[in-house]
């Protein structure tokens, strides 16, 4: 969606995979190149990502600023909250701008391991992050490298929260071919 709207991004992203690749099928090599487009997923991380609501019991009681959290109730850190936050990621954070993971996510956190957490945090976060990261790589790779993307008329903006975040209606986007044979 977000390529769709910023055709931008989308350019600089298809420069960029057929750069490392030209026409041929993604590779791990060349993937661990694809700057730009790492930048593009986390900030769609941040905006939507798929979970936005942790889970958590405290097993003792616990000082959180000035929160006293009893021991045995549930916590739910919602990162969503975080990743729309203005004191981390200033007055533009509705915006979709991946300039912002330019120099890496610890730069644009300033440091701040809370600001940004799409894949959890702690001894319980994601074991398939890498994983899900690099098959976006190779899928938005592939259909970068034959198609251009716009966004259907038909599409209606409406996240919705059910269990992970998703889009109610689905994402209606139009795929053109790049090339004759593609
Ligand atoms: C963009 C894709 C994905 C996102 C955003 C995501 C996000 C998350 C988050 C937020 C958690 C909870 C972490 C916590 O409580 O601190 C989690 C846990 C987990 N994820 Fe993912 N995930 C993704 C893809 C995957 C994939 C592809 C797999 C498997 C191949 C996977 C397997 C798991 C497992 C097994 C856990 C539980 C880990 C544990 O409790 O020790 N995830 N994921």
């Amino acid at each position: 969606m977000h390529l769709a709207i910023h055709g931008d991004w989308q350019e600089k992203a298809r420069r960029e995979v057929v750069d490392i690749f030209g026409n041929q099928n993604p590779h791990l090599e060349g993937i661990a190149k694809l700057k730009i487009m790492t930048m593009i997923i986390n900030e769609t991380l941040r905006l939507y990502g798929p979970t936005s609501v942790l889970q958590r019991t405290g097993t003792r009681e616990i000082q959180l600023g000035k929160l006293l959290l009893p021991a045995n109730i549930d916590i739910l850190p919602l990162n969503i909250g975080l990743h729309r936050d203005p004191h981390f990621w200033g007055n533009d954070v509705h915006h979709f701008k991946p300039e912002r993971f330019a120099e890496g996510i610890a730069k644009a956190t300033n440091y701040t391991a809370a600001a940004f957490f799409p894949f959890g945090l702690g001894p319980r976060s994601c074991v398939g992050m890498t994983f899900a990261m690099i098959e976006t790589k190779i899928a938005l790779s592939m259909i970068l490298q034959r198609y251009t993307i716009t966004l259907s008329p038909a599409y209606v903006h409406s996240p919705i929260l059910i269990l992970t975040l998703q889009p109610q209606n689905g994402i209606q986007v139009i795929l053109e071919p790049i090339h004759s044979n593609a």
